[in-house]
């Protein structure tokens, strides 16, 4: 029988965490277009548009982690997650939260609020992607759910570069639009402190553990990536015999 290997220290098992960042959609096409300033309008539309489906979904993803968790103290923590994207608070005093600076961002491409917050332009290939998200973290233990957060380690890096680039590659797009990206450059940072210990104690228990939490974040990388790629067909210029291969055309937008 194969030797049991023995778990790699927490500092070994972060670098692997943290070596997954190479599949991480900043390397997708889409993103690397977009931030090299060769996305159309239309284009931009169609990624803030489905991206809304991700945003909504998160704080339901989280509330589906607090009640898998009876550890207290965890939940404390983890509940700033829902204030965060939920909004808490006055409005007038920022409270308003990361959803709603979502569709600011909509209304700085040209999107109605109604055009966002519809669902109408979101493709399929999002529903499935952000969906199976969401039943992971219904389903699954509390921890492998944290874990599979864990593509926030390298959220704060794309969101940095959309906040440099976007101004002189998209200057049509109103800087007011750009608020959502700048707030998570701290929420993401402090969150995934948390994240990132719950998986470093939990999954180190031995290799095994640690190399189904590198699976985990494997999903969820997936899922991002999925999500790209359905967003990147939906806004493609591909005509099939004629007709644009577009079931829902995003220029439809009123
Ligand atoms: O713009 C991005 O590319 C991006 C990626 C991710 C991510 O890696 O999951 C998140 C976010 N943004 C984000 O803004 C956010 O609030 C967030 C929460 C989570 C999560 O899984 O709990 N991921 C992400």
């Amino acid at each position: 029988m194969a030797e049991k290997l023995a778990p790699w220290s927490r500092e070994e098992f972060e670098a692997k965490l943290r070596e997954k960042g190479k599949g991480y959609h900043i390397y997708h096409p889409i993103h690397v277009l977009m931030y090299e300033g060769k996305l159309t309008q239309q284009q931009m539309q169609a990624w803030v548009a489905n991206r809304y489906y991700y945003q909504i979904a998160i704080p339901m993803k989280d509330a589906a982690i607090l009640s898998n968790c009876p550890d207290r103290e965890i939940r404390r923590g983890w509940i700033q997650r829902i204030f965060d994207h939920d909004g808490s608070g006055a409005i007038a005093e920022g409270g308003e939260g990361g959803i709603e600076a979502w569709i600011h961002l909509g209304a700085a491409v040209g999107l109605s609020r109604e055009d966002v917050t519809s669902l109408k332009l979101v493709a399929p290939g999002t529903k499935f992607a952000v969906d199976a998200y969401i039943n992971f973290a219904k389903q699954r233990s509390w921890q492998e759910s944290v874990c599979s957060s864990l593509t926030e380690l390298f959220a704060p890096h794309i969101h940095q570069q959309r906040i440099d680039s976007w101004p002189s590659m998209y200057p049509w797009i109103n800087a007011e639009g750009m608020q959502y990206f700048k707030n998570r450059l701290t929420q993401a940072r402090r969150d995934v402190e948390q994240g990132l210990q719950v998986t470093l104690d939990y999954f180190s228990q031995s290799r095994e553990m640690q190399m189904r939490a590198l699976e985990i974040l494997q999903f969820k990388l997936d899922v991002l990536w999925v999500m790209a790629d359905a967003i990147m067909l939906q806004s493609a210029d591909i005509k099939v015999e004629g007709r644009d291969y577009l079931r829902q055309p995003v220029m439809n937008v009123s």
